[in-house]
């Protein structure tokens, strides 16, 4: 497939599409690697507060951001760009692609940064994507990442998969600065699903703080749920050395053991006894393996594949299942051999 890189200009516009922590923080990783860097809000308060104080006040409070990034609501803004980072939370990444599909050119590299699998479809975001953009070709960024950390530019190391492999090493070389390592790969099915599973995972890390269950059964959590991510990753043509790298285990890893992450927080909050309406009362940010759980559950059964942590996490978030039985139930389930 041809893509508008050209062949040896590292250097590009680059087009952002979501301004919440993730995408701003994208858009200061672009800016500073010398990229020309336009990022779409739908929020014009944290254009204004991008634009003319360099800060994203909403979603990123703290991080300073490169004067060089312009903010726009206008998506017409980004028809110049080259390559365009989609940083749309999965659940309604649909809804602004469809909208706008028509100021985005054929040929367009999108790089997938959302980390999710969709509710009404049961698709995964690439799937997604070469639906309703079947001209644009397709790469995955993921990877341990906490966004305030990368703004900072505190050392990040991530993958960048794409099926067409120069396309992926030029991403890498356009997107890549000296504290954003970013390592390319060929697999966008595996990078994707790790990140998509982690987050149910990591709910149930925060239920296992939240309940005091100890750091034996987060362990036993973290590697089941490898076990997970890997199964899916493979039913659905992912390589397995993908999930054991930065995309599966890294990510998991960080997402598990850290009160950051707000997928871990909300686990901890359900854990501690705290009612999930209450706690999501008020937030603007999102936690997706709140729908993960949901969509990675039913992708799951629609395959025939065995994801008890899911499975449960979903019964817990979406069917008001008590998590003392939940717990005890997945206990209770019958001995069976490790691999
Ligand atoms: N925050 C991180 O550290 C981080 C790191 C890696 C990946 N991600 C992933 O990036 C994606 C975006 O997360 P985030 O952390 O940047 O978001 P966020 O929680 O900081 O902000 C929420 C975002 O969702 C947008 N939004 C809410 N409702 C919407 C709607 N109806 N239509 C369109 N947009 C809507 C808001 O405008 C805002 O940009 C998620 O898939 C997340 O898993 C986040
Ligand atoms: O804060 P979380 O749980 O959404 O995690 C953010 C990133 O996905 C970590 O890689």
């Amino acid at each position: 497939m041809t893509n508008n890189l050209g062949t040896n200009s590292a250097k590009q516009k680059v087009g952002v599409i979501g301004s919440g922590a993730w995408g701003t923080a994208l858009a200061a990783v672009a800016a500073t690697s010398g990229n020309e860097t336009t990022l779409w809000s739908r929020n014009s308060q944290v254009v204004t507060d991008i634009n003319n104080k360099h800060e994203n006040k909403l979603y990123l409070k703290g991080a300073v951001l490169n004067p060089i990034i312009q903010a726009t609501t206008e998506i017409d803004d980004l028809s110049y760009c080259n390559v365009i980072l989609l940083v749309v939370p999965s659940q309604h990444l649909r809804s602004v692609l469809e909208m706008n599909r028509s100021k985005i050119q054929d040929g367009v590299p999108l790089v997938l940064c959302s980390k999710g699998v969709e509710i009404s479809s049961g698709l995964l975001m690439t799937e997604m994507l070469a639906e309703i953009m079947p001209n644009n070709p397709i790469a995955v960024l993921s990877g341990p990442t906490f966004a305030i950390e990368v703004a900072k530019e505190l050392p990040t190391a991530v993958t960048l998969a794409c099926s067409n492999e120069h396309l992926g090493q030029q991403l890498a070389q356009t997107l890549g600065s000296r504290s954003f390592r970013i390592y390319h790969s060929t697999d966008p099915i595996g990078a994707e699903i790790g990140g998509a599973v982690k987050n149910v995972i990591a709910i149930a890390c925060g239920i296992v703080e939240g309940r005091n269950l100890g750091d034996n059964a987060r362990a036993a959590l973290i590697t089941r749920g490898l076990s997970e991510i890997v199964k899916l990753g493979l039913a659905k043509g992912g390589r397995r050395e993908t999930m054991m790298g930065l995309a599966g285990m890294g990510d998991l890893t960080l997402t598990c053991t850290a009160t950051q992450s707000r997928n871990y927080a909300l686990g901890k909050a359900l854990g501690e006894g705290i009612a999930i309406d209450d706690y999501l009362k008020g937030r603007i940010t999102v936690a997706e393996g709140l729908s993960s759980s949901k969509s990675v559950s039913t992708l799951a059964k629609d395959l025939k594949i065995d994801m008890p942590i899911c499975n449960a996490i979903c019964e817990v978030l979406h069917h008001k299942a008590n998590i003392d039985h939940t717990i005890a139930n997945l206990l209770a389930r019958p001995q069976k051999a490790e691999f």
